[in-house]
């Protein structure tokens, strides 16, 4: 999908809300555990009750992974499903992956090829040859972890190298790789004040903004430091809107969540000048 095409949605919609499709078997309503497929059933009734209320979504591939060969087919099944009947959604496969040049391409393969994701998430440690890779794809997005939410972040992530924390090195580094303008980032939600420094290096790149919701971010101070003239924001919520309910009722109540916060993007937009 081209940029043009996300940010035409966002304004069309008023929403640059991800939704992360971290299902859970743990956690999904006890009538769908009958179904031949749980994890699809589920992921088809979120989808088909969030989708006016969000512009992407973004299934976590470890939770399907944790089920085998079952979590693959459910993972292909949603994707399927979502690239059939939503096509204009951008898709995100949080997968974290990266590793010499010759891997990385077939993980892209997987990803952009088989699975027919839009993105996917890269960690960038083992550097340019590792990602580059990924850049090759036209129309495919690589959205490389800068800053992420988690406390572990300040172990290596805030870190001094070369002068600078090692966060703003990927930033800077990574802007002059090939095929460097497929390039997004994360930043997680709960390190929004960081957002102004990051904007000072990528002015105009999409960041995918996790740890709203569960982990206790506020859209606002994220929109505060990191919106663009072209929003350049995609703002992740999972368990928040997923398990927001766990009764019969738990699609209603997770597209009731979408929309709280759609309401919320709505007004931050309204801001842009
Ligand atoms: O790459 C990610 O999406 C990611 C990066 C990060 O720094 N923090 C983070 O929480 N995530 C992912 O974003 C989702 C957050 O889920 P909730 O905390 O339930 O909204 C999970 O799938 C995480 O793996």
């Amino acid at each position: 999908m081209k940029i043009e095409d996300l940010i035409a949605q966002i304004h069309q919609k008023k929403s640059f809300l991800c939704v992360g499709l971290d299902t859970d078997l743990d956690k999904i309503p006890e009538h769908l555990l009958k179904e031949e497929d749980p994890i699809f059933a589920f992921n088809k009734a979120i989808i088909d009750a969030t989708h006016p209320y969000c512009v992407a979504y973004k299934p976590n591939i470890a939770f399907y992974e944790a089920y085998g060969l079952e979590g693959w087919k459910s993972l292909e099944r949603t994707m399927a499903y979502l690239n059939a009947n939503h096509p204009e959604m951008f898709t995100i496969a949080d997968a974290k992956r990266g590793d010499i040049g010759n891997t990385s391409t077939r993980y892209a393969k997987a990803f952009f090829e088989t699975m027919d994701f839009d993105s996917i998430t890269i960690a960038p440690y083992m550097g340019k040859d590792s990602v580059e890779p990924f850049l090759e794809f036209e129309g495919r997005h690589t959205i490389l972890l800068a800053l992420t939410s988690n406390q572990g972040a300040f172990d290596f992530q805030t870190k001094n190298v070369d002068g600078q924390e090692l966060y703003k090195e990927v930033l800077s580094v990574s802007k002059t790789y090939k095929g460097a303008e497929r390039l997004m980032y994360v930043v997680g939600a709960t390190k929004a004040s960081y957002l102004e420094d990051i904007r000072e290096i990528v002015p105009e790149s999409f960041l995918l903004v996790p740890g709203v919701g569960a982990q206790g971010g506020s859209l606002q101070e994220v929109c505060k430091y990191g919106i663009t003239k072209d929003i350049g924001l995609l703002v992740n919520s999972s368990r928040g809107i997923l398990y927001a309910s766990t009764g019969l009722d738990f699609a209603e109540t997770a597209a009731k969540k979408a929309q709280e916060i759609q309401q919320e993007m709505q007004i931050e937009l309204s801001k842009i000048k």
